[in-house]
Order: C-alpha cells, then structure tokens, then sequence
C-alpha cells in the first residue's frame, strides 16, 4: 500500500533539495527581460547629480521673491550649463531638466509670472526650493537599488539604463524536459486510429507554463506506455535537462510504467510517492544523478494543478529568486463544504470587487480532474488545508491567482 503524505510534509521535502551552484550569464538589458538579478545593483552615482529644475519658468533667488522685478539675465536649456550666476534682482530663464543655475534655489513657473521686456513680475509667489529637484532625489551613490534575485521587468531595465549598465548578469535558466505518456494518447496531428484515443493535451500546457515561469523547455513529445520507450525517454531527458517532468503512468493500473522505470530500472532516489491532495494525489518525485524527476499523473487538470504546485517553487528554487506562488486572501460569496480529509485546490473564478478579492464556482464543471476548462477566462485555485472545516459564505479563504501564472 502506498504511504501518502501530507501536502505540507511533501513541500518540505521539495525545499529540502539541494541543487548544484547556479551558473550565470551576462545579457544586455533588455535581453535579460523575465530573467533573475544575479547580483545587487548598486547606484555608483547620485541622481540628479546637481540640483535640477523640474519646471518651465525662472530660476531666482527665494528672498528675490518679494522685489517688484528680476531682471532676466540669460537662458538655460536643458543639455548645456550656463555660465551666468542669479544675483540680488536677477533670475535665468530655466527649463525643465536644466541644472539650477549658481546663486539661485527656488525655480518660479512661467505661469507664475508677467513678462515685461527683459524683467519679470511675479504674480503668484512659491515657497522655498519649489520646483528644484534635490541632488539624489531619484537615487543616492551607493544605495542598493535592486536586489539579486529580483525577476526583472520594465522598471528594472530602465533603472539599469539610467545607471548607463548595457550588461547585467542573471541566473541561468533550469532546463526542463517535457513528456506525456500513455497509449491512449496522440500528439498534435497524429492519426487517431481507435475510438479510444484522445489528444495530449499535457506536454503543451506543460510547456508554455514553465517557459512563462522562467524555465527553458526541452519538448519531448508523447511516449507510449511501453517500458523501454519510457526508459529510453528518461535517459535522453535526464542527460540533457535539470528537471524531467513526465505526465502519466504513476497510479496502480497495469500500464503505469513510469513509476516501474524510475523505480526499477533508473533507481533513482523516490523522495515521495503520493500525497494527501487532491488532485495529484500519485504525483511522485525522485532524484538521479543530482537531476529531478517529476511525474505527474495523467489527467489534464491534475498534471496542470501539481505542476504549479511542485514544479513553479522548483524553478524559483534553480533561479534563485525572490518569487513564490501568488497565494493571496479572498472572500468566497457561497457554502462549500470540505469533501476529503485531503488538500483540495478547486478550480473557481476570481474577481476584484470593491476592494477585494471575492470568488464563486458559476459555470464550473463538477466531475474528474479531467476537466481543464475550469482554468479558462479569470480562474483561481481555491486552497482548502488537510484540516479544514466547511466554509461558508463570507468567510476569508486562501487562493491562488492563475492568471498571474500565464
Ligand atoms: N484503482 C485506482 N484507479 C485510479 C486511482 C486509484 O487510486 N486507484 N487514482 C486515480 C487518479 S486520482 C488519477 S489522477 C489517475 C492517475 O493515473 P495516471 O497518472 O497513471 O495517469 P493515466 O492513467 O495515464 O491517465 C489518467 C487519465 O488522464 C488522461 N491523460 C493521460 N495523459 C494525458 C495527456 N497527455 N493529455 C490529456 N489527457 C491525458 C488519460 O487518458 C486518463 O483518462 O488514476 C486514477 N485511477
Ligand atoms: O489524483 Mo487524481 O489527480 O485526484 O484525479
């Protein structure tokens, strides 16, 4: 008899897996778009530099405010220092994203003022320093500025490019290979040839969410339940990727090979052979030759579930990254009984409503973990723990977003 352990029991075991050292790779920025920081970014300069306007209008003296005129004495475009220095009754025509001219501290907008000939006449007065952006304001020499592990996105490549770093060094990629088993099933475009078969719907949802989720994928296709077939797939895979993840052949059919070949003929180390959730509960993970073995049981809706569940946190593991599950609070709007002492992650759908998160199941299919259309439009895995009671509506429950996921 199988030993199922629990959802949390299992977990500790995933985060105890020691992986070898993360290779890195320099990119140039934009390259390096979706990719893990490798190390800090440390400002190596102060920004602003100098004090800075950040108007349209005259740089003056702040006590200068109170005198009937200011003479204007030259102009100061952004891209050129002016030489000219604001004295008692003189002021610099200033733009926005000139340096503050010597002398001056205040910056009074063209809105602010009449011009007559060559002086201004202020009309609305502003209190002291308005408009001059402070040197450092956006950043300060040596202040961290994004920290290594950060997955970086837009804001984090135009903070490197005002930094002028063109290369950044990220954490390479975990390669993971990608395979569905099973007789029954046919990849895209393979003749069906009894009325028994369907089409793999696995390796290719498999694929596309860990290469949105920092993986790089090796696609392996669909392997017969054949035991060499399936030996020989492991072997290639585990030659080539970090992590091998299979979908199919782990419960207690007759045809459930992978199990057999990863138990018997790789004899790789099983960390564990099922687990108290639902669903996934055959999900098995092994370790060979410092390489992770995953296989998820066949079933579309659970291959996908614990795929989320096992592999995401994996990758987040091989990148070094500051990333995990976007588990978050919502209010569920019906009763929901717990059905199993298990770990259940029911698929619902999300909504942000007045300021939070509410979920309901319209339009969600009730039956086998077959169902993979309950993840379309704006879905959510509802968490339900091991010792969880029935919910009702309005309590506050966790879920986890999907679409953040895509
Ligand atoms: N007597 C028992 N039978 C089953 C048990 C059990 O405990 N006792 N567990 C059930 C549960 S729960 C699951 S989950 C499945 C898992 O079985 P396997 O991992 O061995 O998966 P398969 O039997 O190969 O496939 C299950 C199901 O999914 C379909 N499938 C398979 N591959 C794909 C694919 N690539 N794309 C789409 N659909 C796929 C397959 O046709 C089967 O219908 O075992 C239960 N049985
Ligand atoms: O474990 Mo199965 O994935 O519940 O249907």
């Amino acid at each position: 008899m199988r030993n199922f352990i629990s959802y949390k029991k299992s977990i500790e075991i995933l985060n105890n897996i020691q992986l070898t050292k993360q290779t890195t790779q320099k990119l140039f920025i934009t390259q390096a778009l979706g990719k893990i920081l490798a190390k800090d970014v440390i400002a190596n300069h102060n920004s602003p530099e100098f004090p800075t306007s950040a108007m349209d209008g005259y740089a003056i003296r702040y006590e200068d405010l109170k005198s009937e005129f200011l003479e204007i004495i030259a102009k100061n475009p952004a891209g050129y220092v002016v030489e000219s220095e604001v004295s008692l009754n003189k002021c610099i025509k200033t733009f926005t994203g000139s340096l503050m001219p010597k002398g001056s501290d205040t910056l009074i907008p063209i809105e602010n003022v009449e011009v007559i000939e060559n002086k201004i006449k202020i009309k609305k007065d502003v209190p002291f320093a308005f408009a001059v952006r402070e040197m450092g304001e956006n950043y300060k020499k040596d202040e961290v500025l994004i920290k290594k592990g950060t997955k970086i996105g837009f804001a984090e490549i135009g903070v490197l490019a005002s930094l002028n770093i063109s290369m950044i060094e990220v954490v390479v990629n975990p390669i993971i290979a990608v395979a569905s088993t099973g007789s029954e099933v046919l990849d895209l475009g393979e003749i069906q040839t009894n009325d028994s078969q369907i089409r793999s719907s696995n390796h290719l949802t498999l694929e596309v969410l860990f290469k949105s989720n920092g993986a790089e994928v090796l696609q392996m296709g669909v392997v017969k339940d054949d035991i060499d077939s399936i030996a020989n797939l492991f072997e290639t895979a585990l030659q080539k990727a970090d992590i091998v993840v299979t979908t199919g052949g782990v419960s207690v059919g007759d045809y459930d090979f992978v199990q057999d070949v990863i138990k018997d003929k790789l004899k790789a180390e099983v960390l564990f052979h099922g687990v108290s959730i639902k669903p996934g509960m055959h999900i098995l993970i092994a370790l060979k030759d410092k390489k992770i073995i995953v296989a998820l049981p066949g079933f579309a809706y659970s291959s996908t579930v614990c795929a989320i569940l096992y592999v995401l946190p994996l990758i987040y593991k091989f990148r070094n990254s500051n990333e995990s599950l976007p588990i978050i609070k919502a209010k569920i709007t019906q009763d929901f009984p717990k059905k199993t002492d298990k770990t259940v992650f029911t698929a619902c759908n999300v909504k942000y409503l007045n300021g939070e998160y509410v979920i309901d199941f319209e339009g969600k299919k009730e039956g086998t973990s077959a169902i993979l259309t309950n993840m379309l439009e704006s879905p959510a895995l509802l968490i339900q723990d091991e010792d969880s009671k029935d919910l009702k509506s309005g309590d506050l429950v966790d879920i986890l977003l999907l679409n953040q996921l895509k």
